[in-house]
């Protein structure tokens, strides 16, 4: 059914993507509203096992999971869209109405969750309060290609932001991402990015991270992130 709602919204968006001049929002976006609001798909926890999870995944996933019984650890649930109080805070103080659409706005969705099982962004994210540090668990499928063979650079650094992201708390944005690229990884491999804040300073987040692969043999990348806590007085724009 899941796949099914997918595969229909694609569609619609590739049809409208290829009409010049498409009217704003007309009665052809219907069917897309009417998917989207299917509560199964927007309440659905992506960060849990599903059939694509290769084995390294799911054991790391499950030692993760032991070390949330004590509370030292918490596993972070991912939802393509909802709505929550600090998304809506974030909507009321620092987005502009007039740069999206409303109409549009009602459409988005997390960029890492828009694939279908296992082609895409397959992660989950632990995070340690106290250690104020994170652990993310990532699988990059098949449509995450750069170099044949190898995972895109790009897909690696969107990992990356959001797993600094998840170091943080309240409205943040990244205001500099700084990666060094040591190995290339192979596609579909699962990677462990660890993540730390290092320091705050006023509303400077400074974070970093390195990515290993499962056996931690190998240093993939490394990286630094200045995150700045949005400040409610001055427009995103
Ligand atoms: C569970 C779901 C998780 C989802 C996670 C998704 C994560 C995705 C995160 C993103 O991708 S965010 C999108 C990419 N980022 C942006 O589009 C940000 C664009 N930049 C901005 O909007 C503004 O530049 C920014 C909000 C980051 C800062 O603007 P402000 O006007 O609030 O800050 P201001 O310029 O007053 O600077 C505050 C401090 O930060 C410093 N600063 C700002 N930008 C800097 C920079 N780029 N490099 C170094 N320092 C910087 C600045 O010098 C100053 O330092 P001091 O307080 O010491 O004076």
């Amino acid at each position: 059914m899941l796949r099914s709602c997918t595969a229909g919204l694609r569609s619609i968006w590739a049809l409208r993507g290829r009409r010049e001049g498409a009217p704003r929002l007309s009665m052809d976006l219907q069917p897309a509203r009417r998917l989207f609001s299917t509560e199964k798909v927007i309440h659905k926890d992506w960060a849990l096992p599903n059939p694509s999870w290769s084995k390294d995944l799911k054991l790391l996933f499950d030692q993760f999971m032991k070390k949330c019984e004590d509370g030292s650890w918490e596993r972070l649930p991912s939802y393509k869209r909802r709505s929550t109080q600090e998304s809506e805070d974030f909507k009321t103080y620092f987005l502009d109405p007039k740069l999206v659409e409303e109409e549009r706005l009602s459409q988005a969705q997390l960029f890492t969750r828009g694939f279908e099982d296992g082609l895409g962004f397959e992660y989950v994210i632990f995070k340690n309060n106290d250690e104020k540090r994170t652990v993310c668990l990532f699988q990059g499928g098949p449509y995450l290609q750069g170099v044949p063979g190898l995972l895109h650079g790009g897909a690696m650094a969107t990992m990356i932001d959001i797993a600094l992201g998840s170091c943080t708390g309240g409205a943040v944005m990244t205001a500099n991402l700084n990666i060094n690229f040591k190995r290339p990884v192979p596609l579909c491999s699962v990677v462990v990015i660890n993540s730390q804040l290092d320091k705050l300073e006023g509303r400077k987040l400074f974070l970093s991270c390195n990515v290993r692969s499962v056996d931690e043999k190998t240093l993939y990348s490394e990286a630094t992130g200045l995150f700045i806590k949005l400040d409610p007085e001055k427009s995103s724009t």
